[in-house]
């Protein structure tokens, strides 16, 4: 049987000599190799999870119009869109082993979906677990569990909600102001920061509606780490859109 040192005299016979290789021993090669593979499993551990989450939601994390999102398809006129976007680029640039969530309030059609699927986009090719619903979905998701015939009961959804990379809660103001939705969303801001995984929520409101609709223990933990709140309040970029530009 061939040692990893035996495939790796072979291999230098192969590689030119100007060329330093990465490797400097079969024993390094095999290290490597088992590195490699390790990320792997890691990474369809991820997707594993994330396809799970998406089947129980019923819809991929990122919505059509939202699939082709990216910060270089974000146009930008005006300071603001600048910011924003550069915020947003920083953001995904440093999510790794990052606590940090995000707020995007303001007005309606300025982008913060957009900018929110760019960060979801960046992160899904980057091995990350990304969900992004609105609380309708949400709450819709959770009450199927209720069904006798779900297979998935309400602790499982939670703890799946509670477990992807980042999870973006959209709409939040446009809802009925439950009991009940304001206890869930509670539960997994709560669930998620304590394991230090970050959200992402999108709202019409200002953070102090906010506060007064969710509560001040939710919006406290959303602002743990370096969190990133931007407001979006410029004019809506809804009227230009064909349906075909990305
Ligand atoms: N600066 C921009 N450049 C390119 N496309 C944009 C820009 N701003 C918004 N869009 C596009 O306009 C549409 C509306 O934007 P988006 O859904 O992100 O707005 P929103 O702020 O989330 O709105 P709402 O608060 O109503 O949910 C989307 O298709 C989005 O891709």
């Amino acid at each position: 049987m061939k040692t990893p040192n035996d495939l790796f005299s072979r291999l230098k016979k192969l590689i030119p000599s100007n060329i330093k290789p990465k490797f400097e021993s079969g024993e390094e090669l095999l290290a490597w190799n088992q590195e490699q593979g390790r990320l792997r499993s890691e990474a369809i551990l991820l997707e594993n999870r994330a396809m799970k989450m998406q089947r129980v939601m019923g819809r991929s994390g990122i919505r059509e119009l939202y699939m082709n999102c990216s910060f270089d398809n974000y146009r930008v006129e005006n300071n603001g869109q600048r910011k924003a976007l550069n915020l947003a680029r920083e953001y995904a640039a440093k999510f790794e082993n990052s606590i940090a969530s995000f707020v995007f309030t303001g007005r309606p059609g300025t982008g913060k979906n957009h900018l929110s699927a760019a960060i979801g986009n960046d992160l899904i090719l980057r091995g990350k677990s990304v969900v992004i619903l609105t609380v309708a979905d949400l709450m819709s998701s959770m009450k199927s569990t209720f069904n006798g015939s779900s297979s998935v009961t309400e602790q499982r959804l939670l703890h799946d909600l509670s477990h992807v990379n980042l999870l973006v809660i959209d709409e939040i103001g446009i809802q009925s102001e439950s009991r009940y939705e304001k206890v869930i969303i509670n539960q997994i801001v709560d669930r998620r920061s304590s394991s230090k995984r970050p959200t992402g929520m999108l709202s019409n409101l200002d953070p102090s509606s906010m506060n007064a609709l969710l509560g001040e223990r939710v919006m406290d933990r959303m602002r743990l780490g370096n969190s990133l709140w931007v407001r979006f309040d410029w004019e809506s970029y809804r009227s230009r859109i064909r349906g075909d530009e990305y």
